[in-house]
């Protein structure tokens, strides 16, 4: 029987030389090849000669008056020619080395010719020959080719699949969401989307296709969502009294938002399905303490926990702030870093295989195949958008089922994280702990570095400790650590013997950065120099006084997670951006950091300004790619798709109705439970 994913092979014409070449275009099966979508339409509308430019590309419809003539010459060299009366004027077309287009024409015989206009010789030199009827509107199909496959191959395939195959493609979306947006059945989609006789067919075939991508995206979120909510998970049954006893202990009183997202993670550790929640906190607005709970409650029921970090800095810095917050009680940190020496490293594997320690903190070494756990209940995955989904999956694979808490201090749009994350619950931190003073923010011209210094001073004779950080050169981590070098020298020339200069750059051995960032945290350095490796999660309450050099240079998320660093405390705290941007949007960055700190709106600005792709690092973020749609200029349809998904997957028995075979069927081949199974 056929089927969409049958091989390309299966095609008349394409034999494993053929199917070879259209794999490097990612096309491997029937579907692929029609879901190669064009990624724009030429338009065939005719031109007006009069008003035609020499040297420009010109559509002309009309008839062959005289036979055409092939002439060679040179080696394999041949000119087609032939005349054609177009309204009332008669031109020249010839074709260079296309002579396999004499066939195509009969004197007589209506055409389209799109070529060059030679206006002195009154001649059009055709690229493109088409027989169509002149008073049709049309367009045609352009694909993304490459040097193995070219245009002209893929209409063909394409074309040939289309014929092969039209009567199997079924239509995926339920009749009465297609009604209700107006949208094709999945045939005619594919056939005007590549095609289309008008450009009004293109785009209601596009506007379909969007939508349909979007819907099954949703559709497979929102199913592995009430999947879990089925499937069995780690309950987490702690005794209340002895968490909040130790809740109890910590020396300040949590915000009303830190209580709510404390109240929805316990819900979910004590609930029979696994938890996986996304826990969105503007920087500094107290994630961690939130996630040492969470961590308790799992020790309390006798299991482990683990916590994945971005970099070992924060491993390490992570692992000292909650040795603090855990003394005296059950809870026994491990630090499990790629520094560690062999023995360490393998006595330590084997603690962990034991049981014997219960608060296991690491970065990606966490998730190397040697590391097993004893008994994982909760893994915790800070700044998350550094990890791939992949990744996620491996550690949530270390134990049986563990319960999955992912932090992140990128604030997303609301309403981008339903594609960002739409698997996942999410809980918010929408507030700051009391008595923080908002970061007064400056951008100086580099003219001015002056003033920066005598403010820098001025603040460090009032006892302030400050960041500076040197200019980023995203193409060489060798000048930017040059660049950092030559600033600290800079600096400690002129404040040394009085305050004490550090540096900090991603170079440096780990032992290195953990004496240099002891001693800031201790106040043994009063400024220290860095590159970006301070961007996230870096904790020294303290620090009051951020300087960014070139601050125009770092995108809008770096900035705000670099200014995160200061106002972590009581005191008044400052930010400096020194930059002389090049481009309107680096000056619109620079005003928006100046005009607010709060993280949604820069992310809203910074979304504005650069387009999603951009804002998520899509490789980084697991932000998924789409063929067709647009997470940013299709957010109404995201927003729409997200609920169509979860009203048919709530419908009882929706998976037994004829209709929706189909997406049953898409769903099964997704590999993906459906709710019911
Ligand atoms: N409710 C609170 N009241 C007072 N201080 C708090 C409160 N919650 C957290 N803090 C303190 O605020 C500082 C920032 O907290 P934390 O490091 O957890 O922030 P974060 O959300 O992880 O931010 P970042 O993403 O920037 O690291 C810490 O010094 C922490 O002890």
């Amino acid at each position: 029987m056929q089927s969409l994913q049958d091989p390309v092979t299966a095609l008349k014409g394409v034999g494993d030389k053929k199917a070879e070449q259209l794999a490097t275009l990612g096309i491997t099966t029937v579907e692929d090849l029609l879901t190669h979508y064009p990624s724009r339409y030429d338009d065939f509308a005719p031109t007006n000669l009069e008003v035609a430019v020499d040297k420009q590309k010109v559509t002309l419809h009309g008839t062959v008056i005289s036979a055409p003539v092939v002439s060679r010459y040179g080696y394999r060299k041949s000119r087609l020619s032939f005349r054609l009366q177009t309204g009332h004027q008669v031109v020249q077309v010839i074709f260079f080395n296309q002579p396999y287009f004499k066939d195509h024409l009969q004197v007589n015989g209506d055409v389209t010719v799109v070529g060059t206009w030679q206006r002195a010789r009154q001649q059009v030199w055709g690229t493109k020959l088409l027989t169509v009827k002149p008073g049709e509107e049309t367009i045609g199909a352009v694909y993304a080719a490459n040097k193995h496959v070219k245009q002209a191959t893929l209409h063909q395939l394409i074309e040939v699949a289309f014929h092969q195959y039209q009567h199997v493609i079924a239509t995926l979306l339920p009749v009465a969401l297609r009604q209700r947006y107006q949208l094709l059945d999945r045939p005619t989609m594919i056939k005007w989307l590549h095609f289309p006789t008008t450009g009004e067919q293109a785009k209601q075939a596009r506007r379909t296709a969007a939508y349909e991508e979007v819907f099954l995206f949703q559709l497979r979120l929102q199913s592995m969502r009430l999947a879990r909510r089925t499937a069995d998970g780690l309950q987490i049954w702690y005794d209340n009294e002895e968490l909040r006893a130790f809740i109890k202990t910590i020396p300040f009183e949590l915000t009303a938002a830190q209580k709510r997202v404390v109240n929805e993670i316990c819900r979910d550790l004590r609930s029979p399905f696994q938890m996986n929640r996304l826990l969105q906190g503007d920087v500094g607005s107290g994630k961690t303490i939130v996630a040492a709970i969470a961590i308790y409650a799992t020790i309390l029921t006798g299991h482990q926990a683990a916590l994945m970090a971005p970099t070992e800095i924060l491993a390490a810095q992570h692992a000292a702030k909650l040795a603090e917050v855990f003394t005296d009680t059950p809870v026994n940190v491990a630090l499990l870093t790629g520094s560690l020496t062999a023995k360490q490293h393998t006595e330590l594997l084997k603690q962990i295989a034991a049981g014997q320690c219960n608060l296991i903190i690491g970065t990606h070494a966490l998730i190397q195949d040697q590391v097993h756990f004893a008994n994982l209940g909760l893994a915790i995955i800070d700044e998350q958008h550094r990890f791939g989904v992949e990744q996620r999956k491996l550690l949530r694979e270390k134990g049986l089922q563990p319960n999955v808490l992912a932090m992140t201090a990128t604030p997303i749009p609301r309403t981008l994280s339903i594609t960002a994350y739409g698997e996942m619950d999410v809980s918010v931190i929408d507030e700051l702990p009391a008595g923080r003073k908002a970061i007064k923010t400056t951008w100086l011209k580099s003219d001015q570095g002056e003033a920066a210094l005598s403010f820098l001073t001025a603040q460090l004779q009032q006892g302030a400790q400050a960041y500076v950080v040197s200019p980023l050169i995203e193409e060489s981590e060798k000048i930017d650590v040059q660049n950092a070098t030559a600033l600290y020298e800079h600096l400690a020339a002129h404040f040394q013997p009085e305050y004490q200069v550090g540096l900090l750059h991603g170079r440096m051995s780990n032992d290195e950065k953990a004496t240099v960032m002891a001693d800031f945290a201790a106040g043994k350095v009063q400024v220290l120099v860095a590159t970006t490796v301070i961007e996230v999660g870096v904790d020294n309450p303290n620090a009051t006084v951020m300087v960014i050099y070139d601050a125009d240079r770092f995108g809008l998320a770096q900035l705000h997670q670099l200014r995160g660093r200061v106002g972590r405390g009581g005191r008044q705290s400052y930010c400096l951006l020194v930059a002389d941007p090049k481009t309107s949007e680096g000056k619109q960055r620079m005003e928006t950091m100046v005009a607010t700190t709060d993280g949604f709106v820069v992310a809203q600005r910074d979304l504005e300004l650069r387009g999603a792709g951009d804002l998520l690092g899509k490789k980084q973020s697991g932000m998924p790619e789409f063929k067709v749609a647009d997470p940013v200029a299709d957010l109404k349809m995201m927003q729409y798709a997200r609920q169509d998904a979860l009203n048919l997957l709530e419908q009882p028995q929706w998976d037994q109705q004829d209709e929706n075979q189909p997406l049953v069927h898409y769903l099964t081949q997704q590999n993906l439970q459906t709710h019911f199974d």
